[in-house]
């Protein structure tokens, strides 16, 4: 398994180019499945998920070409077998995905319960449960949802859906099943994260007639057929806000080319509190922290919710910065049961940290010193190279095939900006 052995103390000057969105690429490359015509998206991040997901596709006997550019080609005409097999689902959460286009198009789908992080338990009851109320018939069987259409049904039927929570892939197993089932469809409760909104945009240049994305009631019309369309994957608010604190941790002045303060309010409005100089710009994002943010920023308390809340993929990110900022500060996960997994592993590094059920109590301290830690899963992994960039000496993380699930090359863009941070190969 590779490692990434980090020598902290360097501040980070330059630019970086923020990739596009592992969470929406991976919902827009089963979005492809709905259509027979060919579907061009661009600015695909280079991410193990990705790969996963083209195998996933491929395996279904559909054409899927990438190129170099970040370009991927996808003809699903000739999908001939509508399966997801545990073997290929088992790491990764946006398996789900290929539920609802899978049954919309062809009446029918088997699809392993999915893997992806260990951040919880993360049931899909909500998915299943939208699914039946447009008409599916599913089983979870032997680890697998086994759905079909009722007997003599070409098409799903639209449905009034209210999830009992906010759900990101169930909002968009619902956006795609809606666009091709008879009738209209009224999501209620939908999440409204830029990845959905950007979905939404794709599905409408396939002819999918929807209105209201990006607000907690969604309407789908839904259509006969859709059709081929080119797009753009939309920029990583993730790795942007990953950078974000990556920067106002170790001090420096950073251009994040192609990063969208407008996705990232709520992140930006507490970093900019903590005293990080945030300027957004054309087609990007400056930020500039005086040095280490322990001489200069002030630690955040933050609670997670969804989106336009604090996102819990940024929640350990922050957290590594508050371990160096002044003062202490309350980190509150409501998202999910277990995402405090890197707390461990900080306190490894120096870091002053305790648990009490949903918040983490953290007292900022000058320095965290080097030592070796264990990835245990994507943001965790992130945050523990944010600690490893401060801390002083040596520091080796370990399991990063958890990182390079979720980031596109993400240490040679930190060395591009300075830090001091190599893979060691296994
Ligand atoms: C591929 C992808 O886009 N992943 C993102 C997506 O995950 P994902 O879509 O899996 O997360 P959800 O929004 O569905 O989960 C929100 C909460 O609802 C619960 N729940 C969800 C569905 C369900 O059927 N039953 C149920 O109980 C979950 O356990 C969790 O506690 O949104 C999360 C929340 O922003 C992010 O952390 C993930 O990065
Ligand atoms: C939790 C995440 O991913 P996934 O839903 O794919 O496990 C994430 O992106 O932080």
């Amino acid at each position: 398994m590779d490692k990434l052995l980090i020598r902290g103390g360097r501040s980070l000057q330059g630019e970086v180019r923020i990739s596009g969105a592992k969470n929406a690429a991976l919902p827009e490359l089963c979005a492809a499945l709905l259509t027979a015509e060919p579907v061009t998206l661009t600015n695909v991040p280079r991410l193990q998920d990705v790969a996963t997901m083209l195998t996933l596709i491929r395996n279904m006997g559909v054409r899927a070409d990438r190129t170099e550019d970040g370009t991927v080609q996808i003809n699903a005409a000739d999908l001939s077998s509508p399966e997801a097999p545990y073997e290929l689902v088992k790491t990764m959460r946006a398996s789900v995905l290929a539920l609802g286009p899978l049954l919309a198009r062809f009446g029918e789908a088997t699809v392993s319960l999915p893997g992806g992080c260990a951040i919880g338990s993360r049931p899909v009851d909500q998915h299943i449960k939208g699914l039946q109320a447009m008409g599916a018939e599913i089983v979870v069987e032997h680890g697998y949802m086994i759905a079909k259409l009722p007997k003599g049904w070409k098409r799903l039927k639209g449905a009034h859906i209210t999830t009992d929570m906010v759900t990101v892939t169930g909002t968009e197993n619902f956006l795609m099943a809606a666009s091709l089932a008879e009738g209209e469809t009224v999501l209620e409760n939908a999440a409204q994260e830029p990845e959905i909104t950007d979905l939404a945009e794709m599905l409408i240049k396939m002819g999918a007639q929807i209105e209201g994305h990006g607000t907690s009631r969604i309407r789908i019309q839904g259509v006969a057929k859709l059709s081929g369309c080119s797009h753009q994957v939309v920029a990583d608010r993730i790795e942007t806000g990953t950078f974000l604190c990556a920067v106002a941790a170790t001090g420096g002045d950073v251009i994040l080319r192609h990063g969208r303060a407008d996705h990232l309010d709520a992140v930006i409005d507490k970093l900019r509190d903590a005293g990080v100089q945030i300027t957004p710009m054309a087609d990007g994002i400056r930020v500039y922290s005086a040095g280490p943010a322990h001489h200069y920023l002030k630690a955040q308390s933050f609670r997670t919710t969804e989106y336009p809340g604090f996102p819990t993929d940024m929640q350990a990110q922050f957290m590594a910065l508050n371990c160096i900022a002044q003062g202490s500060s309350m980190v509150t996960e409501t998202i999910f049961e277990n995402r405090f997994m890197h707390v461990n592993e900080m306190v490894r590094l120096g870091a002053h940290i305790q648990i009490d059920g949903k918040v983490a109590v953290v007292e900022g301290i000058a320095k965290l010193s080097g030592a070796t830690v264990m990835a245990t899963d994507l943001r965790a992994s992130a945050s523990l190279v944010i600690a490893g960039l401060v801390a002083e000496g040596e520091t080796m993380v370990d399991r990063i095939y958890h990182l390079d699930r979720g980031y596109d090359q993400m240490e040679a863009k930190l060395r591009g900006i300075g830090a001091d941070i190599e893979r060691i190969k296994a």
